[in-house]
């Protein structure tokens, strides 16, 4: 009865990822011809609460822009940072040359270790904050 369980349980955990089209279900797409997964040259790093989301969909609009759209903490769990960074790549969307890739992970404004491990990635990464106040319009 585990064993069904279990297998169960990975089947509605990959229903649930194909509905929510979750990055880690990527894996699962075709790759259109002259596409790549890339390592983002721009992060979203925080703040929670600022208006990430809004932003990262509204940057998604352009077409010079593919996004992951769900957060990836590789760099501030460490869980997942020792996954090394291929594991990181393979959780981006797919690509063309000419597009910028960009994941946000508000968590990472607020871990001690991201700074150094994106920096180590790539020391001339853009780096984005969206900002608020307490009940203020988000600045960013
Ligand atoms: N354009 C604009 N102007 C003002 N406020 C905005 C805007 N877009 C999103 N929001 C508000 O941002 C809050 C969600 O922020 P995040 O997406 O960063 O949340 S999270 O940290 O990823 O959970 C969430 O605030 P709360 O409703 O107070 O939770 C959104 O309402």
């Amino acid at each position: 009865a585990p064993v069904e369980n279990e297998a169960l349980l990975e089947t509605l955990k990959s229903q649930v990822g194909f509905f929510s089209n979750k990055s880690e279900h990527y894996s699962a797409q075709v790759r259109p011809p002259g596409t790549n997964r890339r390592i983002p040259q721009t992060i979203i790093i925080g703040v929670r609460k600022g208006g990430t989301r809004a932003l990262l969909e509204m940057l998604d609009i352009h077409p010079n822009i593919v996004v992951a759209t769900t957060e990836v903490h590789f760099f501030d769990w460490d869980e997942n940072y020792v996954k090394g960074i291929d594991w990181y790549r393979r959780l981006m969307p797919f690509s063309y040359e000419n597009q910028i890739t960009i994941e946000k992970t508000p968590g990472y404004f607020t871990s001690p270790q991201a700074p150094e491990r994106i920096h180590d990635m790539n020391s001339s990464i853009k780096l984005v904050v969206a900002a608020r106040s307490p009940g203020s319009p988000v600045v960013i």
